[in-house]
């Protein structure tokens, strides 16, 4: 996999900023320097001033997005006249060869990168005509993001790891205890809760960042590759996960994948052959 986000230039976007703390110094990591960690700071909601989206409706609408990039002297078009519509509640799964586009589209589905053409609605918000902090508030509340690689921070324990989530999207800190525990508990790791990321399996690191990635209770919850570098058995365990979060938590979510054994877990699958979907 390219690293999803890694291609995200934007300065100051927690999300590309999360995922790879090497080298660059993370958002995350950030705020621990500048708050110490167990003395909690509420931080205000800073989005009063984001619109009130539809509650009914498509979560996604992709109307022919198209998406190049410039290579040199030229350019290469990636993307190549992509619709999709994603539904409340769905298990949507973008599958497809390597390099064919999948991170490319799911970065602009989160909103951190814009389409060269065409347009993307968010709950029936059209992404593209926020300007970046509007854009960002409203990633930060209601997008939660997966990776591949967990993105969790190697020093905390997976309470800490869910509960600075809480803390980046300013929910109160009166509220994060019980939530912790609720997101842990839904993700099977309700005796690993204070377990550092390397105490535990593959698995259950991607399950604590699953929990994280939830803790906020966003809308819309994006995922590259969660499964590919587990086992099929820890694999079809996240892909529980998956299904028991949108039953009890109400979430939508669109993923990518290379794994066909999962594919039969999706509601939807759009097939991706260079930039373009194939079939229905
Ligand atoms: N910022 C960029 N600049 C130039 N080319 C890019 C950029 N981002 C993506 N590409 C190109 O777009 C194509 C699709 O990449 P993308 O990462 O979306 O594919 P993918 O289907 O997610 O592949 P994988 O499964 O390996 O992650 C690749 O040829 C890649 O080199």
């Amino acid at each position: 996999m390219i690293g999803w986000l890694r291609k995200s230039t934007r300065r100051g976007d927690e999300a590309s900023l999360s995922e790879h703390p090497e080298g660059d110094v993370t958002e995350e990591e950030a705020l621990l320097e500048e708050e110490h960690f167990g003395e909690p700071v509420d931080h205000e909601p800073d989005d009063k001033t984001v619109p009130v989206p539809q509650e009914t409706g498509p979560v996604l609408s992709v109307r022919e997005v198209h998406r190049s990039f410039p290579v040199g002297a030229g350019e290469i078009h990636v993307l190549k006249g992509i619709n999709m519509e994603v539904l409340p509640g769905q298990l949507v799964m973008l599958k497809g060869r390597s390099g064919s586009g999948k991170t490319t589209l799911l970065n602009m589905l989160g909103g951190l990168d814009q389409p060269s053409s065409g347009e993307i609605l968010f709950r029936g918000q059209p992404m593209h005509e926020l300007n970046d902090d509007r854009r960002t508030l409203m990633r930060r509340h209601d997008i939660g993001f997966i990776f591949q690689a967990y993105a969790l921070l190697p020093l905390l324990s997976a309470w800490e790891n869910v509960e600075l989530s809480l803390r980046m999207a300013g929910v109160p800190s009166s509220e994060w205890k019980q939530r912790v525990a609720h997101c842990l508990e839904l993700v099977g790791l309700g005796k690993r809760m204070f377990h550092r990321p390397f105490e535990l399996s593959g698995g259950e690191q991607q399950r604590v960042a699953i929990a994280k990635a939830i803790a906020h209770k966003p809308k819309l919850l994006l995922a590259d590759e969660p499964t590919a570098n587990l086992d099929s058995q820890m694999g079809a365990q996240v892909m529980a996960v998956f299904r028991n979060i949108i039953h009890t938590e109400h979430m939508t979510i669109c993923m990518t994948t290379h794994d066909p054994t999962i594919l039969e877990v999706a509601d939807h699958v759009y097939e991706m052959v260079d930039g373009k979907f194939i079939g229905k």
